[in-house]
């Protein structure tokens, strides 16, 4: 046998203590513990063979590398199936741009293959005749089916929104679903990017119906201003160096400004529901825009039918029929008008998976942190927002996806989901502690035992974030908070990590019970051990207009809104000596 070392009681504690340190980061499970536990009870109570001593150590040295190469494998296959998620998402969007194309292609190969056919077919042979005929089919059959598209691009225009034989077709409102039919037809099932819509001179939809009815988008142009003047100040490199001295871009206000380069014409009014100081607003604001400013409207299809018992006038009002209509509201929306509180704000960014239009928000709740604008003077605020240029917050989401640890493949893995303020992952109706292993960037930060986690833009920093502790943060920072919910232990203090990061938050399979994430509070789903959200900055910031500026409409509502630091001055009573 080798010779034993003794193992000293302070090393034994030291020992002890970097098990138990691990244990606060979750980093060794129940089961090795229980190992290392009885080991050291083993120890104590027999005298110590070195040879043990040595044998244990190497032991608990292998388990833990063993551990360590195991999450690392965890971690490579969450980030490996976002990444696979994100592809399979391009992928669909190329193939239905290809099969477009294709749809294009097929046309014209087919007429030159009947040319081809024309002229090779003759009649004195039965292949000849099958191939004459047979062409003349086939073309019957194009003719055909052009023919019906056309009769029913002309029968839109002679209905009205309610299927009634119109009398004006000028006035008569083209339901989004027929547009988007239309513009599915043309430009494949996901519809069109905004750009393409922007291009010039080639109409994204042949129907004479759609194109007269769907103006194109508005173009406008971001640019950063500072400190009032209209610059068009180009990015610079974050840090140059220059004779030895590392310096980065002087700091200056990065306000963003928006400038509209073509009128909007299409405006997209979203309300806060069972309010009828709301309704009364929203009709009103309507007909102005309508009758003053000749724009198009479109509602929800609950509002639609609202203004329609109110008075058949607001006929001319647009809608959608399905969630595949939204999907392409983008396309259509120069400009959101929100009619609520915070909810509407979140409500109407949910809406736009994608790129989202400008948001207006008109302050009709009970906080309104995110809606600065008053609805009393609704015709100066649009005025001057349609005439431009806005300034206006750029307020990044988070994108979050729910990857189940049964998923067989990154085909099972669901759809991600956009949040304005957080996402959260808590405890839900379980009594028990949540125990999340939480990763940033495939690093291991800590293990969240309490009542659960929170993830939050900037834009949330000032909402469930705040509640739980986390610090109030400009929305122009970049960055995302890690704010814990009742955390059970004395020393977590909540944290702001990059934009760029990508944070996984795993159920640990040793959790007592199950987890539930909500987005933006709402959309709760359950998470059982092993399953994982992984959440990272998403692509399409939520432009909202301000009132002035982002950092003055920032402080304005935390010192109106939240009361921020409110006190009562200390009365000055003369100088004092220090
Ligand atoms: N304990 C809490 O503070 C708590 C609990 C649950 C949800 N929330 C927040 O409510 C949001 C959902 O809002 P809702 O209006 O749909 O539900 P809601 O009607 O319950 O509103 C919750 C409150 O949060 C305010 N709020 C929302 N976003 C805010 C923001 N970015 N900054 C400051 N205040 C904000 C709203 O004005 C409202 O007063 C969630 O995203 C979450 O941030 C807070
Ligand atoms: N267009 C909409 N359709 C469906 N639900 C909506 C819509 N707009 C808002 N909501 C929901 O209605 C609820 C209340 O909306 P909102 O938060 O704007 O009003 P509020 O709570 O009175 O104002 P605040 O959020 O400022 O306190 C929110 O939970 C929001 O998700």
């Amino acid at each position: 046998m080798s010779s034993m070392k003794t193992i000293s009681p302070s090393q034994l504690k030291s020992n002890g203590n970097a098990s138990a340190s691990q244990q606060e980061n979750g980093f060794v499970d129940s089961l090795s513990l229980l190992h290392s536990e009885r080991a050291v009870q083993e120890l104590i109570q027999e005298p110590l063979v070195q040879g043990t001593d040595d044998h244990l150590i190497e032991f608990s040295e292998a388990m833990q590398t063993v551990a360590k190469a195991l999450r690392q494998v965890a971690e490579a296959k969450a980030s490996a199936q976002a990444e696979a998620a994100e592809w399979k998402r391009k992928y669909e969007l190329e193939r239905a741009r290809n099969l477009q194309l294709e749809h294009k292609v097929p046309g014209n190969e087919l007429w030159a293959k009947l040319q081809n056919w024309w002229t090779r077919a003759s009649p004195d042979n039965a292949v000849g005749i099958i191939r004459l005929f047979l062409p003349c089919l086939v073309c019957w059959e194009i003719w055909k089916e052009r023919n019906e598209q056309g009769s029913e691009a002309l029968s839109f225009g002679e209905q009205n929104g309610n299927g009634e034989k119109a009398d004006n077709t000028e006035d008569q409102p083209v339901l989004l679903n027929q547009a988007s039919e239309q513009s599915e037809k043309c430009c494949g099932k996901n519809g069109i990017c905004s750009h393409e819509v922007l291009r010039d001179g080639e109409p994204y939809c042949n129907s004479s119906v759609v194109q007269n009815k769907i103006m194109r988008k508005a173009s406008f142009k971001l640019s950063w201003c500072c400190k009032g003047e209209k610059s068009d100040q180009h990015k610079r490199d974050v840090v140059s160096f220059e004779r030895g001295n590392i310096t980065t871009a002087e700091r200056s206000s990065k306000q963003i400004a928006l400038k509209w380069e073509s009128p909007p014409q299409t405006l997209l009014i979203l309300t806060k529901p069972n309010s009828t100081s709301v309704r009364i607003l929203c009709a009103k604001m309507v007909s102005w825009l309508k009758e003053q400013k000749k724009l198009y409207i479109f509602v929800e299809p609950r509002v639609r039918v609202e203004l329609l018992k109110e008075s058949s006038y607001f006929n001319f009002v647009q809608t959608w029929q399905d969630d595949e209509e939204v999907l392409l509201l983008h396309t259509k929306v120069d400009l959101v008008v929100t009619l609520g509180g915070d909810g509407t704000v979140l409500w109407a960014a949910s809406m736009f998976k994608g790129s989202v239009p400008p948001i207006v928000s008109f302050s009709l709740g009970s906080l309104g942190f995110m809606t600065p604008f008053h609805s009393e003077q609704y015709r100066d605020c649009l005025d001057s927002i349609l005439q431009g240029p806005i300034n206006i917050t750029l307020r990044h989401r988070l994108q979050c996806q729910v990857i189940r640890e049964a998923a067989k493949n990154e085909y099972e893995t669901e759809e991600p989901i956009l949040v304005l303020n957080e996402v959260t992952i808590d405890r839900g109706i379980s009594s028990f502690l949540t125990n999340l292993e939480c990763y940033c960037d495939n690093s291991f930060v800590t293990c969240v035992q309490g009542d659960g986690l929170i993830l939050s833009t900037t834009s949330g920093s000032t909402a469930y974030s705040l509640a739980a502790g986390g610090s109030m943060v400009h929305p122009q920072v970049p960055g995302i908070l890690f704010t814990p919910i009742c955390p059970h232990s004395l020393s977590f203090r909540p944290l702001i990590l990059p934009e760029h990061v990508t944070i996984r938050v795993q159920v640990s399979f040793n959790s007592r019970g199950p987890a539930w994430a909500s987005f933006d509070g709402k959309d709760r789903k359950q998470l059982a051990a092993g399953d994982a959200l992984v959440c990272s900055m998403a692509t399409c910031p939520v432009p909202t207009a301000c009132l002035v500026d982002s950092t003055s409409d920032f402080l304005r509502s935390i010192h109106e809104d939240l009361h921020w630091n409110l006190r009562k001055t200390q009365s000055f009573d003369g100088p004092r000596d220090p």
